[in-house]
């Protein structure tokens, strides 16, 4: 099985493809974060999504490349990940209380197919105090998360519902992701899931 390039950084996406066998090597390419003004978020996702993939792929072009790229989204706020302790305080803010949808866009490349996908998941947050909000952004938590919370750590503490892919919430749609992976004969081969065959 020739390992897939994960063209991320983030370690949720790694975890979330140990999870289930996946073999793949991470190779990263810093790219602009930079796009146009009022793109709607699932066009948005997809770009930058398309954008790191292409980055790699473009040094890599025998090989199957996957990007992918999360943001949160309320109304017409697009919500990427925090610059400062005071920017989380306002994101967190602004979800307090509220339903907001969580994008994020894949992009698959390789020499014979291009494969491109989005999955929405609708979150409900509980109202926070300023204090409880607080005291999250002490843990150190938001740093690096898009909407400055993390579902899959003590941000479980903040949601109330969710609606849709748990995994798509923490960086990566994973029954897509398997299933667009599955085209490419590369699906894990690993002998504890097929023992029962033995
Ligand atoms: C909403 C939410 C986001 N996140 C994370 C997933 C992503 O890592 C991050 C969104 O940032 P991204 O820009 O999508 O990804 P990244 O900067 O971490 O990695 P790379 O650009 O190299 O691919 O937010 C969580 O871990 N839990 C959550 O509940």
């Amino acid at each position: 099985m020739i390992p897939f390039i994960l063209a991320s950084s983030s370690p949720r996406r790694q975890e979330l493809l140990k999870q289930v066998n996946y073999s793949f090597e991470i190779i990263t390419k810093d790219t602009s974060e930079q796009v146009q003004e009022n793109l709607l978020p699932e066009k948005l996702v997809l770009q930058l999504a398309n954008r790191k993939a292409e980055a790699v792929f473009d040094d890599h072009p025998d090989r199957i490349v996957l990007g992918a790229d999360t943001i949160v989204a309320k109304a017409d706020n697009i919500l990427g990940k925090p610059e400062s302790k005071e920017e989380a305080f306002q994101m967190l803010k602004l979800l307090s209380g509220c339903r907001h949808s969580v994008y994020t866009g894949v992009s698959i490349l390789s020499r014979d197919q291009t494969q491109h996908f989005y999955q929405q998941t609708d979150v409900e947050m509980y109202e926070l105090t300023d204090d409880e909000i607080m005291r999250y952004l002490n843990s150190g938590e938001p740093i690096g998360k898009a909407g400055s919370y993390a579902i899959q750590g003590l941000g479980a503490y903040l949601v109330k519902e969710i609606k849709g892919d748990y995994n798509n919430v923490v960086g990566l749609p994973l029954a897509k992701v398997m299933r667009a992976l599955a085209a490419y004969s590369i699906f894990p081969e690993d002998k504890k899931l097929n023992s029962w065959k033995e």
